[in-house]
Formats: C-alpha cells, structure tokens, sequence
C-alpha cells in the first residue's frame, strides 16, 4: 500500500475499533449473494416498452411475489398486487375508485403497507440495511426501517406500530407511502442495469429513454452504431447530422429533433419545398400504434427526407476522397449516375433508378452542395453542437458509455470484433499504425472522446471517424462491409442491397472464437461470456450461441423489427443463481398494459445455472472490497 493511501484511510479510520468494525463490515458484505445485474439492448427509442421493463424488473417482481404469496394470494390477486408495484400512481388511482366506504380504504392501506412491507422485507435479504436505507425515500427512511426491522410479536410495540401505520393514513401520506415503498422494491429487484447500444432510432422517444437513464441508481451503456450518431451529432460532425435526421425523417420522427431538442428544421423544409416532390420510395414508414400523420405531414416528411438523403451522399464524397485510409471509394455513386439521371453503373454493371430526386446533383461536380444546401447542413450542424438538452444527455452517455465493458467475467459490446473468414482480427490503418482487435476498440474510442471535447473541429481525423463508426468496413459497431442506403432507395435489383455481414457473425457460433476474443479482452475464455446487441435475432434462431458463451439479446424492442424477431425483445438477468434469459411480448401502450394488466413477460430460459450460489466475494466489487481488507488488516497490523 503506498503511503498516500495509508495515510487517508488512517483518517478514516482512526481507532483500532474503527479499522475492527469496517472489516467484520466488509467481510459481512463479501458473503452476501450477488446482486441482480440486467442487460437490455437495441431499445431503439421505444420508452413505454423499456420502462416496463424496468418497472418489473424483467419479471423479477412478480417472481418474488408468486415465491412470498404463493398460498396467501390468488393468481388474479398477485397480478393486481404486482401492477400496483410497477405503476403504483396510476393502479392506486383505479383502486381508490372502488371504496366509497372510507374505513373500507383504511383497511386497504393497512393490507397494502402489510403485503408491500413484507415483499420489501423480501427483496432486501441480499442487501445490507444501508444499501437498502439509500435506496428508500428520504421522507420515508425512518417509519419504513421501524416497520421493516421492528419485532412484531410483542403487544407493547404492536400498539407502537399500529400507531405509526394509522398515522401515515390519517395524515394523508398513504398514497406517498405506497409510491416510495413501490419504488424502492423496483430499485432493488435489479441492482445494475447495463445498456449495449442502440437507444436512438427508429422509436419515437429516445430522449425519454436518456431522461429515465439519467435517474436510475446504477447504469452502464455501451455505444451502438445508431447512438454515435447522436454523439457525433453534439460532436460536430454534419455527416452525423445528416444520417440521423433522414432516419428521423424515415420513421416519422423529426418532432424528437424539433420539440424534445429544440432543432429548428424550417430551413431544411423551405429547401425540401423547393426542390421535392412526393416520392414514394420516401415516404416515411409508420410503426406506433396511434400514429396518423395527415397527408399534408406525410408529403411535407418525404420531401425532407430526400432533402436530407441527397445532402448526406454528397456529404460523403469528400470525407471518402480525404481518408484514402477508410477504403470506401467504391461507397462514391453520385458520380456513377448516368448524364440523364436514369441509370447506374456499378462495377461494370447498369441499373435503371427508381424514385430518383437528383435535381440538385450536377453531373459535372455530383459533390458539391449548392449553397442553400450548404446553408441549411451548416446550421444545422451548429444547432446540434448547442442543443442544451442534447448535450446533458450527450454528456452523460460519454460518462457511462464506452466502446465494450468487461464486467463480473462478461464482454460487452454492441456490434462485434472485426475479423476475417479464419477468425484473424481485422484492423484499420491510420497514420502507418495497424490497430486491431482491443487496440481498435481503444483507438476508436480515444477518437471519439477527443471529437466531442472540440465540437468545433469538423473536419480533422477524430470527426470523419465518427462517421466511419457508423458505417466503416471495419467498424466494429456496424460490422458489416458496406451499407447499401443508397441502392436500397434507388436501385430494384435486391442483389444490391445485401450488406455482407462481417466473418464475426458466423464465427460466433464456435466456442473457440469467443474464447481467443475474450481473452483478446482480458476476460477468463473459459468462464467468460459475451454480450451482444446489435443484429435482431431473427424467429427461430437461438440468442444462445457458442455453446452458451455467446448471447445475442437483440430481441426486437424496435417495433420495426418485430415481424422479424416475432418477439418484444429480451432482457437477460445475471443474479447469484446464475444467467437466464428472459422474453418479453410486444408492448402496446402503458394505457392498455395498465388497463389490462398484462406483463409481456413471455417465457424465462435458464442460459446457465451456478452450482452454488454466487457471492459478492466473485465479483468484481468483491475483489475491490477484498483489497479494502487487506489494507486494513495492514492497518491493524501497525497498531
Ligand atoms: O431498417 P432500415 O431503416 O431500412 O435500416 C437499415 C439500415 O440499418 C442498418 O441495419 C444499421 O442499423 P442497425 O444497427 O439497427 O442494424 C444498416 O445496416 C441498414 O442499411
Ligand atoms: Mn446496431
């Protein structure tokens, strides 16, 4: 131990019997069982459905119930007591309606406080009391621990207790009570939540998926592909901008940018005015449930969303012509349009266009931006760079996010780990340097960090490797070779949309790749496992690979991709026993969940299960921890 460190935690601990009682403290703690981990990915702006996930904990909830009441409660009456943990505002609301006798309500209160304070009592076995102090409200700290520690059985503090629960109904706090009390068993069901990637997108409401994150107790997030181009957005990059906004304009949703992060788009719609027409190759595709946009609103979205597609591809050329280094030359198909408009030729090969909107592209020069373009992408660059309400959730996700995590024995990362057809790590050049397999993620990463600390560099390396995280050949968030927006928009033949998926996807499946990249990563090959996101596992195929060293928890909470994956999406749960995975069934809306109950909780599939149970003492805070006793024990050996 240095002696800086000796020094402050003599302080900290100055007596014998201070230095004593932290380690019984920390030994105590060492023993307890592992607290819940969850990991969810791909949330892809749908709110409702993450939030109810994080309300039932994955089903966490309700399994604690059916264990505690299983006997005491019927089925229908756990599922009424279980929704009124999840949503205690709204069900506490439907329930009052129900008395009209008041005494009748008391005695409601005086079951609730009873049955909540036992399935309380329940969830903070693995916890010690001053973890479970944090997590109740300030307000309620005290009567909760005199209820929850206090002894029962005898007559004299019975009377002290009932007086105490009677008070809290007389003096209207009842309603109060029951909230806090629902929220800390929501809180300590699942200790730690780890994102990996892809919040932004395609859903509706990203910003309040940042808002809900930016509140919860203890998170980690692993960056997507689609979530860079929100930093890179904050960051400066107007490439970044232009992706994301045609996305937006794709899916209906250009209100995230306008109202949530207060992105004035009417330049970009006077231009889209000028020069658009309808096109149906761009008409924005809708997935929410009460969505109808009026015809007017669909026109006016398919004349931006071309608006802003034709600026991003002449955006790319320059970036393409000054990184020699990135290898997407062949990405540059402005230039292979025919003089009039009405074919391609790509390698050799000529296709008609379909749903062409080329009007502002000269033959002659097919990168250059007019300047009402030009105008339009700089304005809007800076409107990102100083959104106040981007960069808090901007700033929080450079704060808990990084590349990949390695934690308690598992890989996080969202998309993949470069490699070619015999498993070797691929890599990219820069500067005469090859960075490959951890060094890539790092490099990347560095990149990254230094680009959103300067917004206003635009046009340096940091920036354009934003861009290439996007959509890079090598980039590990995307892992594929090309992508292929723009024959997708105008060419039929499907021969040209496919995007050949990195050699990592069929490699996955071995157990001896996952082994060589985990160890790539610091993390024990033989114990390990690897999370990943990113690619929607499609009906009929396993998220368990490798042997079950590999997850892919890409379930489909992206109600675009539902049809594919046939499911809502997948939460996996790592608690004390071991891993399970658990499916959730599409989500409709919380009105409809609220009203009927329902849980979305599908099926639970035990992925790997501990032949004893796991304690804090095999994680990575235990091994923190039992560094903390060694120190002591130093300590006490001074004395
Ligand atoms: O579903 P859309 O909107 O057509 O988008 C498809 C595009 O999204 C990507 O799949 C990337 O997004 P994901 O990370 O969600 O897979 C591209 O490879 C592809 O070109
Ligand atoms: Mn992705």
């Amino acid at each position: 131990m240095q002696e800086l460190e000796r020094e402050l935690l003599r302080e900290k601990y100055p007596t014998k019997d201070a230095i004593t009682t932290e380690i019984i403290n920390l030994k105590a703690i060492l023993n307890l069982p592992k607290s819940t981990e969850a990991f969810m990915s791909d949330i892809h702006g749908e709110f409702p459905a993450f939030d109810h996930v994080l309300r039932n904990a994955s089903g966490n909830i309700k399994l604690k119930i059916e264990e505690l009441f299983n006997g005491q409660m019927t089925p229908k009456t756990q599922q009424v007591f279980a929704f009124l943990v999840y949503y205690p505002t709204e069900r506490l609301a439907i329930v009052k309606q129900q008395f009209s006798c008041p005494e009748d309500l008391h005695q409601w209160y005086l079951d609730t406080f009873d049955d909540l304070l036992k399935l309380l009592k329940y969830c903070a076995t693995k916890y010690t009391r001053s973890k479970v102090r944090k997590a109740l409200a300030p307000e309620f700290v005290y009567i909760t621990e005199e209820l929850l520690y206090g002894d029962f059985h005898t007559a004299d503090k019975h009377e002290y207790y009932a007086q105490i629960t009677d008070d809290i109904i007389q003096l209207h706090s009842a309603d109060n009570f029951i909230i806090s009390l629902c929220h800390t068993i929501q809180r300590l069901v699942v200790d730690h939540l780890h994102v990996v990637g892809d919040i932004y997108d395609r859903g509706p409401a990203p910003d309040k998926i940042m808002d809900r994150l930016m509140q919860h107790h203890s998170v980690d997030l692993q960056w997507g592909n689609h979530d860079i181009l929100w930093l890179g957005g904050a960051a400066g990059s107007s490439l970044c901008v232009a992706n994301l906004l045609r996305i937006c304009a794709r899916y209906d949703n250009l209100s995230i940018v306008e109202d949530s992060y207060g992105i004035n788009l009417r330049h970009l719609s006077l231009l889209a005015e000028k020069y658009y027409d309808d096109n149906p190759g761009f008409r924005p595709k809708l997935t929410q449930p009460n969505e109808q946009p009026s015809e007017a609103e669909l026109r006016q979205i398919t004349k931006i969303h071309q608006a802003i597609a034709i600026i991003q591809f002449k955006l790319e050329g320059p970036v393409i012509d000054r990184r020699p280094e990135f290898k997407m030359q062949q990405r540059k198909l402005l230039d292979k349009i025919s003089k009039d408009r009405k074919t391609i030729t790509i390698d050799g090969k000529t296709y008609p266009l379909i749903n062409g909107c080329f009007q502002t592209v000269d033959p002659n020069d097919p990168y250059k931006l007019l300047p009402e373009e030009q105008e339009v992408i700089d304005q809007l660059t800076a409107a990102f760079k100083n959104s106040e309400k981007l960069h808090k959730h901007m700033d929080f996700f450079m704060k808990k996010g990084s590349m990949y995590l390695t934690y308690n024995n598992n890989l996080l990362i969202h998309g993949c780990v470069p490699v070619d057809k015999k498993g070797n790590f691929e890599g990219l050049t820069l500067n005469g340097k090859l960075y490959k397999g951890k060094a890539l993620f790092d490099l990347l990463e560095r990149n990254l960090r230094e680009s959103y600390i300067d917004p206003n560099q635009q046009d340096d390396l940091a920036t354009d490797l934003l861009w290439y995280l996007w959509t890079g050949p090598v980039s590990p968030l995307f892992g594929k070779r090309v992508m292929a927006t723009f024959e997708r928009y105008f060419i039929a033949d499907k021969a040209t949309h496919v995007e050949e998926m990195n050699s990592y996807y069929s490699l996955r499946h071995e157990p001896w790749f996952i082994e060589e990249m985990l160890a790539e990563f610091g993390v024990d090959p033989k114990t390990g496992h690897v999370i990943n996101g990113h690619t929607p596992v499609k009906k009929g195929q396993s998220p368990i690979l490798a042997g079950g060293k590999m997850l892919v928890i890409d379930g489909g909470f992206s109600k675009a991709y539902q049809k594919t994956t046939g499911i809502g999406g997948y939460t996996l749960l790592y608690n004390s026993y071991g891993l399970q995975l658990v499916t959730h069934q599409p989500f409709t809306t919380r009105e409809k969940a609220i009203a009927d109950l329902a849980d979305i909780v599908s099926t639970k599939r035990v992925v790997e299960q501990e032949l004893a149970r796991k304690t804090v003492a095999e994680t990575d805070i235990g091994t923190e921890l039992k560094k903390q006793v060694r120190q002591l024990m130093e300590l006490l050996a001074d004395e």
